[in-house]
């Protein structure tokens, strides 16, 4: 189990993590998911006694990580996938880092077999794949059979064999009883990954759900309408008790749109009322887009792309 305590870290003025709580349980994959910038990587690196918090805390199994008498049997991480291997074989990488944590050499060979790498053991890693070096990473948070582990968006970069092959890896993991936390900044992939979702924006928790429960929570529908009686239209759904936006002007002239109710609804009101319609379409948003608006990635990154550009400018 992982818990987060009121987790704070700044960086000078920048607030990368922001009293953020939450609790990683034990027996599941726990996706963690955020846009660029969020502050995922930063709350792992504190997780794992990488990164000093500014305050709050984070326990693994209910110690800090640098109360852990053997780090690599109670915590394994895959955090960078950029990470360089040595230019030695994947064998003899692992059978180092094995002796220097006081593992037994024969677990090298279980591990190289679990990520699938027996065959190319002998090889030199420095000559892998991305989706080979994703595995030999994998293989060395594997090497203490630790009961947590964490993956910094272990599938970036990989082919969809690869992300298929990560996926079910962590899940099998979590399946033997481990806490899996995996970040992601894509809500599609965490969709079909995990079963817990802590979401997080601009450092801070905004919510920490069932995955499903935060697909409905975030998928808005809405329905459009036109009528050439747009304002008396207006008035009696509001009369209703019913959310009502303008949906700026289209080529088919001026529209509303209403959330959180059915065509059915909408049509029975108007034709109460005597109101004529020119349009009454369902809507769905893109869950992606949803997700990007609930924790505003998109702001952010337009701000600071305006930001950009005008200091260019001057
Ligand atoms: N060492 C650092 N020094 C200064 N600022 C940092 C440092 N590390 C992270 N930040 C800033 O903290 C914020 C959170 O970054 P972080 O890398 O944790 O986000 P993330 O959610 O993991 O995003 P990404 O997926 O892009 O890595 C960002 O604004 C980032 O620029």
């Amino acid at each position: 189990m992982i818990e987060v305590k009121g987790l704070t870290k700044h960086y000078g003025p920048t607030v990368a993590v922001d009293d953020l709580s939450f609790t990683v349980p034990a027996g599941q994959v726990t996706g963690f998911l955020g846009p660029n910038g969020a502050g995922k990587s930063t709350t792992m690196r504190m997780i794992l006694g990488l990164d000093k918090p500014t305050s709050g805390s984070a326990l693994i199994n209910g110690k800090p990580y640098h109360q852990l008498a053997h780090p690599l049997r109670e915590v394994g991480a895959l955090l960078d996938a950029r990470w360089v291997h040595p230019n030695r074989s994947a064998r003899a990488h692992l059978q180092w880092m094995a002796a220097s944590n006081g593992i037994a050499k024969s677990r090298v060979d279980e591990v190289l077999r679990l990520v699938g790498l027996s065959e190319v053991a002998g090889k030199n890693a420095g000559g892998f794949s991305l989706g080979m070096s994703q595995r030999l990473g994998l293989a060395g948070a594997l090497l203490g059979d630790p009961p947590v582990l964490l993956f910094d968006e272990p599938v970036n970069g990989l082919d969809p064999e690869g992300i298929l092959w990560i996926r079910r890896f962590m899940q099998r993991l979590a399946s033997e009883g481990r806490t899996v936390l995996v970040s992601s900044h894509l809500l599609s992939e965490m969709s079909q990954t995990a079963e817990q979702l802590v979401v997080i924006g601009r450092g801070r928790l905004i919510s920490d759900s069932t995955v499903q429960e935060f697909i409905d929570k975030s998928s808005e529908s809405a329905v459009r309408v036109r009528s050439p009686q747009l304002d008396a239209l207006r008035s009696l759904l509001i009369a209703r008790g019913l959310t009502v936006r303008e949906d700026g002007e289209s080529e088919s002239g001026p529209a509303l749109l209403v959330v959180g109710a059915t065509t059915e609804v909408i049509g029975a009101a108007a034709g109460e009322n005597g109101v004529t319609l020119f349009e009454l379409s369902a809507q769905r948003g893109s869950l992606e887009e949803a997700f990007m608006k609930l924790t505003g990635g998109d702001v952010q990154y337009h701000a600071e792309g305006m930001e950009e550009v005008m200091g260019g400018a001057l």
